[in-house]
């Protein structure tokens, strides 16, 4: 309820600003979803129903949009990924390129300087903006001149923010402290806008610091790996990780956090927006190859683009569009594709699979799922 007297009061400031109309179709969005003025409790909470793990193959195909000849470029998705440093190229590139694989149409990566090119040559498909700073690269310059960096980095991302259906922040991002300055800025700007975002990697360390970055924002999912959910339930519960309540403790966590949708990654993993708590343990693969938690995270990104279409578009009028979370579906949708492509990949692969294999993988997985025709 708190939750809900926030954003709402938030969209009454934003709507005095006179927004551009795809802000208000986003802010009208939200009043629906958060308001549930057309609640259907019956068709996908069967699916999702009175056990914890949920039926992920059913919300994969309910929320797969057909492949429909009238529809134009932008209508599968626009997702942009806040990521890549010096040392991390691999991490964006697997989180983009996985949105293109699932269905997405445009996948943007705004990185570093010295990662873009590098990004860039990994694939075409991409659209690689090198418009992050890293301390170094501004070391001499004047509290002014950083501020105006600053300002720069900010103005090159927020020409395009409206356009993003959901960013993905972190895969490979660093922890350097001006650029996490900029990229905390970027989330305010997509609070601001109302875009969805999901928190990854780098982008947990930056949220465990400063928790209120994403407090009470309802179209924030935060993704972490085991370190990254330990450093989470420190700094926020002040406790340490009890794998005997993990279900209650992922609630409160997210309760805590005012509401936000956290996918605990793990053996299973666990979803919670801090009400409902939903289970994905449909089997994966025995290789713990790094990069599989950046396909997971571009993966949500397109997922939670596709469910919150579907519950904005005619179908919702109709009232056969799910009545869940869209963060909630888009998190169980994407764990149960990894999971059914990171099993086909390691049956081909064995020992030798690896994130790009489990990526080639996605779509047959898809498919299988929910034809294209
Ligand atoms: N190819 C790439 O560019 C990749 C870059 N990555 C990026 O690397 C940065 C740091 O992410 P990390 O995931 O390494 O950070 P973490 O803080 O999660 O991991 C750090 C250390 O924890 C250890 N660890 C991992 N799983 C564990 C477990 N189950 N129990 C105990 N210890 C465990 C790892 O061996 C690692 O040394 C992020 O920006 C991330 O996105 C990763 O996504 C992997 C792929
Ligand atoms: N022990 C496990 N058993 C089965 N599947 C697992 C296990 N741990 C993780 N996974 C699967 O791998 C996916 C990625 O989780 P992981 O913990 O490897 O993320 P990560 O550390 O963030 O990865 P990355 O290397 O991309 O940063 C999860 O969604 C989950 O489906
Ligand atoms: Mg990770």
């Amino acid at each position: 309820m708190l939750v809900k007297h926030s954003v709402i009061s938030n969209i009454g400031r934003l709507s005095s600003l006179s927004p551009s109309s795809s802000v208000l179709r986003r802010q009208q969005f939200l009043v629906r979803t958060l308001c549930g003025s057309r609640f259907n409790p019956l068709k996908l909470i069967r699916a999702m129903s009175s056990t914890s793990e949920a039926d992920a193959e059913s919300i994969l195909r309910t929320i797969t949009p057909s492949l429909d000849p009238k529809r134009h470029k932008g209508q599968a998705g626009k997702i942009a990924v806040i990521g890549g440093c010096r040392e991390y190229t691999g991490a964006p590139y697997f989180a983009a390129i996985s949105a293109l694989k699932i269905g997405a149409d445009l996948s943007h990566v705004f990185c570093t300087k010295d990662a873009a090119p590098v990004i860039k040559s990994y694939s075409p498909e991409l659209i690689v903006h090198p418009v992050l700073e890293e301390s170094y690269s501004i070391s001499e310059f004047s509290e002014e001149d950083k501020r105006k960096v600053q300002d720069k980095v900010i103005g090159e991302v927020d020409k395009w923010m409206e356009r993003f259906d959901c960013l993905v922040i972190g895969p490979g991002l660093g922890r350097d402290p001006f650029l996490l300055e900029c990229v905390s800025k970027i989330m305010l700007l997509a609070k601001k806008s109302i875009v969805p975002f999901v928190v990854d990697g780098d982008g947990l360390f930056l949220v465990t610091n400063s928790v209120d970055l994403v407090k009470s924002y309802p179209l924030a999912v935060l993704t972490p790996n085991v370190n990254e959910y330990k450093r989470l339930v420190q700094k926020v519960l002040n406790c340490e990780v009890d794998e005997q309540k993990a279900e209650d403790q992922l609630r409160s966590l997210a309760k805590q956090i005012g509401g936000v949708t956290i996918l605990r990654k793990g053996k299973s993993d666990l979803i919670s927006n801090g009400e409902t708590v939903k289970s994905v343990s449909i089997y994966g693969s025995p290789r713990r190859c790094g990069g599989q938690g950046d396909i997971l995270s571009g993966s949500v990104a397109v997922f939670l683009s596709w469910a919150q279409q579907l519950k904005s578009g005619p179908e919702s009028q109709k009232n056969s569009s799910p009545s869940e979370n869209p963060a909630i579906l888009g998190c169980i949708a994407a764990s149960g594709l990894l999971r059914k492509a990171a099993a086909l990949a390691f049956a081909k692969h064995k020992r030798s699979t690896l994130t790009s294999d489990i990526i080639e993988c996605l779509g047959e997985s898809l498919e299988d799922i929910s034809p294209a025709s």
